[in-house]
């Protein structure tokens, strides 16, 4: 790849630079002269209705945008992931989260070894677990059923497993306690753990490497929790806690059982995981088979990113279309706005999804990148933001691009009344839509009767683009189907940009300093070399902390 040409040096990017400079459609006029684009720029996937109809493209822009993906031959890397290469070049690693939904028949193969048999080994002894769990078979040390499940992870061994349980919290079993501790900060753990009983609580530690400082100190502690309740009885350990890891030789030197181990590999990126063994917990909510109908879901999207033809190639479409706005229209961020309630922690995962793999500013090669990478990505459900920020979307100074994800059904469990409802939630997402695209001009204001002084305030551009998502029902294959259709289209921007979208070497600095600095929070140890600022700031905090151990 060292010799082909830079992105900003293609003929392709010269043609979208001039179409952009051309540009100065409203999608006001885009509908006028041509209604039809609201049913043409919809593309099909397994339950997804994605529309695409209100951006700022023509047939023209979607047509350079394929030619920029054709030039930096996406479809070539996409085919090279799904056999197996190793395309995270820095990391020398396959990148192979499709073989975890890979059907039991299928051979993919790292280094000359078909990694499928290997996967559903794994699934079926998760599956074993989870049921023996969910029946009440596995009990805790004293005899008594297991009620309340831990997950401690951070980053990819969190997001993922957080936000699935929320997602499907109608499909989980409602007479157990599901909990997610992340943070270092002892209140998590605390908060997570205080109204619990030790003999009823399974801990699942979630780390990849199993050496992140955050979720080995908080597994210590929930360790000295459950231990404590049995006077330190270490045979405990092996009915409270399991593992799941890639590396079985850190966690036999915390003290769980490799019995207790549930495995994955070093081909699965972390924001990439939630459905191997990271997905424990939440099989253990929902169920095996819910579980693989989820697993259903992403397969469905992966072979349609493998075989549908690019101008009906979902990922591949709204990769391009966030191309089009970060690169040739300055757009700095982008906004997922679910309208479910169930999806509160979806927005929140994504933004580990993109914005650790595509927040990168060196190519594949090394080179400064001299075009923008991945934007920031934010938003939380659709109607509560509406009283929020949307205020800034509609008439800040900003672009934003938006996505709307919303479903024809609220969930069967809800009451007649609260079913009801769902039609006033939806209204909003399309309302939505239709407000940030049309906006409302100073013409309509004035014919309201709106005094001439109000008139700007009360005016809104609009054009502003927005993806449109529906789906039926937030079932477990339309959650697949959701996280493989971003895990996608992040891939296909990092293959137009040209980085390596699976390394994380940006989160590595921080770490390391953390490490440092400790010794001089805790027993006011001199860290060589540090900075005045930040020395500053450690002796504020001793003094504010020395302080305090005094009044106490
Ligand atoms: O699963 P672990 O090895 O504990 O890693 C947890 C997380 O921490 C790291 O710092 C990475 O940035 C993330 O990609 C990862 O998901």
């Amino acid at each position: 790849m060292s010799d082909s040409p830079r992105l900003t040096r293609r003929p392709e990017w010269a043609e979208l630079e001039d179409h952009r400079a051309q540009w100065h459609a409203h999608l006001r006029d885009l509908f006028d002269q041509d209604p039809g684009r609201a049913e043409r720029y919809v593309v099909r996937v397994g339950d997804l209705r994605i529309d695409y109809s209100k951006h700022l493209i023509t047939d023209e822009t979607l047509a350079l945008l394929q030619e920029l993906a054709t030039a930096t031959d996406v479809f070539g890397l996409r085919d090279a992931m799904f056999r197996g290469e190793k395309i995270n070049t820095t990391e020398r690693r396959a990148v192979l989260h499709t073989a975890l939904r890979a059907p039991r028949d299928a051979v993919i193969e790292v280094d000359g070894e078909n990694v499928v048999p290997k996967v559903h080994a794994v699934l079926d002894k998760m599956t074993d677990f989870a049921d023996r769990v969910r029946s009440g078979e596995w009990t805790g040390h004293t005899g008594k059923r297991i009620k309340n499940v831990v997950n401690i992870g951070i980053g990819g061994s969190d997001l993922g497993p957080a936000m699935a349980y929320e997602a499907l919290r109608a499909y989980t079993a409602r007479e157990m306690t599901f909990r997610f501790v992340s943070n270092v900060d002892g209140a998590d753990l605390h908060e997570a753990v205080r109204d619990l009983d030790p003999a009823e609580t399974l801990f699942i530690v979630a780390s990849k490497t199993f050496t992140t400082i955050e979720t080995i100190t908080n597994a210590t502690s929930a360790r000295s929790w459950l231990l404590a309740a049995f006077e330190d009885d270490e045979k405990a350990v092996a009915k409270h806690f399991v593992a799941l890891s890639t590396n079985a030789g850190k966690v036999t030197e915390f003290g769980i059982d490799p019995d207790n181990m549930f495995e994955f590999w070093d081909w699965v990126g972390g924001r990439y995981s939630y459905d191997s063994a990271i997905g424990l917990s939440l099989m253990i909510a929902i169920g095996p088979e819910r579980f693989r109908e989820m697993l259903d879901g992403f397969r469905i999207v992966d072979e349609h990113f493998r075989n549908a033809p690019a101008e009906a190639n979902a990922p591949l479409l709204l990769g391009l279309l966030g191309v089009w706005y970060g690169n040739f229209f300055d757009a700095q961020s982008h906004a997922v706005l679910p309208y479910s309630h169930y999806l509160s922690k979806f927005t929140a995962y994504l933004q580990q999804l993109d914005m650790e793999s595509n927040g990168k500013s060196v190519d594949r090669d090394g080179h400064p990148v001299q075009w923008q990478t991945g934007p920031v990505v934010w938003g939380t459900p659709g109607t509560n933001g509406q009283h929020a920020y949307y205020q800034l979307i509609h008439q800040g100074t900003k672009l934003i691009p938006a996505d709307l994800i919303g479903f024809a059904n609220p969930v069967a469990e809800l009451s007649d009344e609260l079913k009801a409802q769902h039609d006033l939630l939806m209204a909003n997402l399309f309302a939505q839509g239709q407000a940030l695209a049309f906006g409302k001009t100073e013409e309509e204001v004035r014919a309201e009767g709106v005094p001439e002084e109000q008139v700007p305030h009360r005016t809104f551009k609009g054009n502003h683009p927005t993806t449109t998502i529906l789906a039926t029902e937030p079932t477990p294959s339309v959650l697949g189907q959701l996280i493989a259709l971003y895990e996608h289209k992040v891939f296909v921007q990092g293959a137009i940009w040209n980085i390596d979208s699976f390394d994380q070497w940006g989160v590595e600095l921080g770490k390391v300093l953390a490490k440092r600095v400790e010794p001089a929070l805790t027993r006011g140890a001199d860290v060589p070399g540090l900075d005045p600022s930040t020395a500053a700031l450690v002796a504020a905090y001793r003094t504010l902390k020395n302080a305090q151990e005094e009044v106490n």
